[in-house]
């Protein structure tokens, strides 16, 4: 996939996507009036590319740290899916569901892509931070997997992001996690 990503290849994706569907309790939902946004599933992507590998442990290890789990634990990541928001597609504030015991939280990475809107807005400790993805760079944002966040309508351009689910090895995150209160980019 050529980056940054354009309109022509966004629309190639579109075609090949599905609306993204959300958990609610047991249940999975589609609902564009919570969220609107088109979704490909793991089966369809192949992440690769120089750099790639390493760029993930490296950030991957980054993250650990700043999430206040041990440095001799393991973080990693499992691609869960691919997102891509055209105009007015957004994600209301919610939490995302947590599948597995060992996930300690959510890694973002925005795909360089030219838009306006469709920022990634994270709660934490009573603080509500926006972030906003570069149009040159990969963008890895992480957090907690109790933290509420959402996605703001984008106004233009096309919003792209890869999302992983973040496991760990260390146990109990609750009791691991120290002080470190604020969800991490890099
Ligand atoms: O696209 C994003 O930045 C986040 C999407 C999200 O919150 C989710 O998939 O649960
Ligand atoms: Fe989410």
């Amino acid at each position: 996939m050529k980056l940054p990503l354009r309109a022509p290849l966004a629309q190639k994706l579109i075609a090949v996507a599905r609306p993204a569907k959300f958990g609610r309790g047991e249940e999975t939902l589609a609902d564009p009036s919570v969220r609107d946004t088109w979704e490909l599933t793991p089966d369809q992507i192949t992440l690769g590319g120089t750099g790639w590998p390493t760029l993930l442990d490296s950030a991957l290890e980054h993250f650990r740290d700043q999430l206040g789990l041990p440095r001799g634990s393991r973080l990693r990541a499992e691609l869960h899916s691919m997102l891509v928001y055209g105009k007015g597609q957004f994600f209301l504030p919610h939490q995302d569901s947590e599948k597995d015991d060992a996930m300690v939280g959510t890694l973002v990475v925005s795909l360089p892509s030219a838009h306006t809107g469709g920022d990634l807005v994270i709660e934490h400790g009573g603080e509500s931070i926006a972030y906003r993805a570069s149009k040159d760079e990969l963008t890895l944002i992480a957090f907690y997997a109790d933290c509420r966040h959402q996605v703001t309508p984008v106004r233009s351009g096309y919003r792209e992001t890869l999302t992983f689910n973040l496991l760990t090895d260390a146990g109990s995150p609750a009791v691991e996690a120290g002080p470190a209160a604020e969800p991490a980019a890099a």
